[in-house]
């Protein structure tokens, strides 16, 4: 018989203490790094940029020799050469000369500033120079986006694209990363494969099974597949128990309800214990949550949709236990939030800031990340999401309330108090 039904947290708040954490971790390449949760700090070993670089095309000049420079007063300089991205400087920028630059190219010995291509207008070989320029303007320093030695990513982090380019700035082809494995099974002697011969009266296509993976590997886990296992006690407990020695977490549907094939809950109790079996979600109702060999054997109801949504109910949350965090809320969420200072904005172009959110009594507090510019791929590693300001309004006031979309999962360590 079914138990009593309980609401899905006050069924999680019983199921999670049982379970255990996750110790198999895999070095991946960071191709199928993707949703996969980071086993440890990544530390910089290099800087980034590595050189001191041009963040704009232009000419690269000592700043000293600009001042004072205006359309009314272009200052002349004479161009000694040209430096393509991707070479080695090959001239050194001397008083009153210029060097024709790219951006991302490496800035030559003596300049420290780039005038932008817009200010100059160039005559034989000399350039005249409309604008005066700071020392560092237009310059990515060497350790400006990140400085060796520093930590860039914590773990329990779970990889986002912008994680995986910084892994890759770094010089990593591969990254440690927790690897669950998941068995998968479906129950039932009407089930057959996707092709199968299901026209036969009485048959389903075991659609469900095809579901999981997929919604598994999203989840990124890796899969074992142990097919379909017919309703009888023999061949349910045979699979489970292989299903146990391979995988880390079982997860079967079918056969949760109380008809006289629904033999799982019963034999799975006989494995370990079932520690909910009847939840108050529509649909999904007949999930059971049970405990064996100290792994959690999640036992979805047969119908394909109560299936995905009791999934989607409790897998996620008992996978992130299992390594170790919780997720407040998931990407793509929007969060109300108080702007901890004022951001400007061009009026006319959407502007996307990066902000961190920092919880306070009140809510959470959106501080800018602090950038340069859009070569700075550490401001998207650190941000938990952006608020975007559009064409039509100008800049967000110090203590507005703005809505930041997250471009990661907020998370929390279950054993730190950190987001
Ligand atoms: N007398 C009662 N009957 C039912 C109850 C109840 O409380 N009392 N609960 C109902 C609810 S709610 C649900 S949900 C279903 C769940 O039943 P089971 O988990 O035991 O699932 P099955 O009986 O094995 O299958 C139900 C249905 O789903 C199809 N199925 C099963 N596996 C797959 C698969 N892998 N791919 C596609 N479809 C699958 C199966 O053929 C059945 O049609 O029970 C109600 N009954
Ligand atoms: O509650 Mo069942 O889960 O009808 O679908």
């Amino acid at each position: 018989m079914l138990k009593e039904r309980i609401d899905a947290e006050t069924a999680l708040k019983l199921f999670l203490p049982h379970v255990k954490p996750v110790t198999r971790c895999e070095e991946v390449p960071l191709s199928g790094a993707i949703n996969r949760v980071l086993t440890r700090d990544i530390i910089a070993s290099r800087d980034i940029p590595p050189f001191d670089r041009a963040a704009m095309d232009g000419y690269a000049v000592r700043a000293e020799d600009t001042f004072g420079a205006s359309p009314e007063n272009p200052i002349l300089l004479d161009i000694v050469g040209e430096i393509e991205i991707g070479e080695k400087p090959g001239v050194e920028v001397q008083k009153g000369q210029a060097v024709r630059i790219a951006t991302g190219a490496m800035m030559p010995e003596g300049s420290n500033a780039v005038v932008m291509i817009e200010y100059t207008n160039r005559v034989g070989d000399s350039v005249e120079i409309y604008k005066a320029v700071t020392p560092g303007e237009n310059v990515s320093l060497r350790g400006e986006d990140v400085k060796a030695g520093e930590v860039v990513l914590r773990k329990k982090t779970v990889l986002q694209p912008q994680d995986i380019g910084m892994l890759a700035a770094l010089g990593m082809k591969s990254v440690e990363v927790y690897k669950p494995v998941v068995a998968v099974m479906s129950t039932g002697n009407e089930l057959v494969e996707p092709g199968d011969g299901d026209e036969e009266a009485g048959k389903t296509i075991d659609s469900n099974r095809y579901a999981l993976i997929a919604a598994l590997k999203e989840l990124g886990c890796e899969v074992v597949d142990m097919g379909i296992s017919r309703d009888n006690e023999e061949e349910l407990e045979r699979t489970i128990k292989t299903a146990l020695n391979k995988a880390d977490m079982v997860i079967a549907s079918g056969a949760t309800s109380v008809g006289k094939k629904d033999l799982l809950p019963a034999v799975v109790e006989k494995l370990g214990k079932v520690v909910v079996h009847g939840v108050a979600i529509k649909p999904g109702m007949p999930t059971a949550l049970a405990i064996a060999d100290g792994k959690p054997v999640i036992m979805l109801p047969g119908f394909p949709v109560a299936t995905l949504i009791a999934f989607y109910t409790f897998v996620p949350r008992i996978l992130e236990h299992m390594m170790g965090f919780e997720t407040i809320r998931r990407k793509w969420e929007k969060a109300r939030a108080i702007t901890a200072k004022r951001i400007p904005s061009s009026s006319g172009m959407r502007t996307f800031t990066r902000v961190i959110l920092r919880e306070s009594k009140d809510g959470y507090i959106a501080e800018p990340v602090r950038t340069s510019g859009s070569g700075i791929l550490s401001s998207l590693v650190r941000a938990h999401g952006f608020v975007i300001i559009p064409e039509e309004k100008e800049g967000v006031e110090e203590g507005e309330e703005v809505e930041v979309l997250l471009i990661r999962p907020l998370t929390r360590c279950l054993n730190a108090q950190n987001i």
